[in-house]
């Protein structure tokens, strides 16, 4: 019994061009079904899910009536944009079949590493999974080279499970799992149940690259579980075409390999919290604010904050000092240091009439607090 899986509330699917097209004719909508109908009981038993799908270059190649796949990067481009319509067109028609919708995101790796549009598509997909909608995220294929030449769907999908604080990332592809070496090359290969994450063993097994029509073979896989374990998600590497895969891993049954992270969740973020040490501004607290963050390891409200100081945007780090100027905490402002002015001193729910709109109704939320 697999209870890190089991337990597991918000997961993100990654489904890989291998699997998503039936031997490179067109997008495999049996088995899209097939995903869709687990999703939806995942779905019911409370889950919370984050699709993220290749395939917009295979299905676009199928449309075109093209059988091999271009390498000129503006055929590969155009390929994908014509294949994303198709392929959002299905997931959208299957979720509708259990009437449930679907919501297309396009993402870069940039978008992601600028934190401006970091912040903006996280609030864009919590929103949407708290909707009881089902994202259904690829690259955007027509503004990116390398992730396209090199099929790095799966990069994507941990950085999503990064910015959906995923506890889960499943990796559905064309192999039961990951094995101890190449099973195109050696029929003698062995599954890898589980292992860790930050093993170095295995990157001498993931080391060949992916088949025709995906990219990126194990090793962008095990890349992917490393960065989702950054975030203290867990990471199943797991067949796509085994039968009823998603129930029984929900059902605990060991199927596939899990890769696990070495630090728990809350854990691992806050590490990462402390490792970041460029700050930005500085809020005074007022006494109760220190007591409620020491005592009560509550999130820092705006009412609680009598001065603020320097200028820092949405999303960066800012030093919290007590009456005395000790300083008490550092964590990750959700308000810019023009916005923390007009709301400090007020309630929560006065952010709203002042600032026009609401965000968050603290200033640092306690996952994103460190205690000094
Ligand atoms: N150690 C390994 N275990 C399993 N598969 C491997 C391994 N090394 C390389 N591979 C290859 O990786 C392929 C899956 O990657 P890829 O084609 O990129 O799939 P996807 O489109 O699902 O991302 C498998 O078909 C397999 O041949
Ligand atoms: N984003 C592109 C390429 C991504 C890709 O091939 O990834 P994968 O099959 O997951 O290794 C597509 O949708 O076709």
């Amino acid at each position: 019994m697999r209870s890190k899986v089991t337990g597991a509330q918000r997961w993100v699917v990654k489904i890989g061009s291998a699997l998503l097209t039936a031997d490179g004719k067109g997008l495999d909508r049996a088995a899209m079904g097939v995903w869709v109908e687990q999703m939806v009981a995942l779905h019911n038993a409370g889950v919370e899910l984050v699709l993220v799908s290749s395939g917009a270059v295979a299905a676009g190649m199928s449309r075109l009536g093209w059988s091999k796949r271009p390498s000129a990067m503006n055929e590969l481009q155009a390929a994908a944009s014509i294949g994303q319509m198709g392929l959002v067109q299905a997931w959208e028609s299957s979720f509708a079949e259990h009437g449930r919708h679907t919501a297309q995101i396009l993402l870069t790796h940039d978008d992601l590493s600028d934190r401006k549009r970091y912040l903006n598509a996280r609030s864009t997909l919590r929103t949407l999974v708290e909707l009881g909608v089902v994202p259904v995220i690829n690259e955007n294929d027509t503004v990116v080279t390398d992730e396209i030449r090199f099929g790095d769907n799966d990069t994507l999908a941990a950085l999503v499970a990064n910015l959906v604080e995923a506890d889960l990332l499943v990796i559905l592809t064309d192999r039961d799992g990951m094995f101890d070496a190449d099973p195109r090359h050696n029929p003698e290969a062995q599954l890898i149940y589980e292992a860790r994450a930050d093993d170095p063993a295995l990157d001498a097994v993931a080391g060949g690259t992916g088949g025709a029509l995906g990219r990126g073979g194990m090793q962008t896989k095990l890349r992917a579980a490393r960065l989702a374990a950054r975030s203290g998600a867990h990471t199943i590497i797991v067949g796509g075409r085994i039968e009823r895969v998603l129930d029984r891993l929900k059902a605990g049954e060991r199927l596939g390999t899990l890769l696990s992270p070495e630090r728990g969740m809350l854990a691992a973020r806050k590490q990462w919290l402390a490792g970041h040490l460029q700050t930005r501004g500085t809020l005074v607290l007022d006494a109760g604010a220190v007591q409620a963050l020491r005592q009560a390891n509550k999130s820092l409200l705006p009412v609680g904050v009598k001065t603020v100081q320097g200028s820092f945007r949405r999303g960066e780090m800012v030093v919290c000092v007590g009456p005395d100027g000790l300083e008490v905490a550092r964590g990750l402002a959700n308000y810019s240091a023009l916005e923390a002015q007009k709301i400090i001193g007020q309630s929560s729910e006065a952010i709203e009439s002042v600032l026009g709109y609401s965000a968050e109704p603290e200033l640092v939320h306690r996952d994103n607090l460190i205690l000094v």
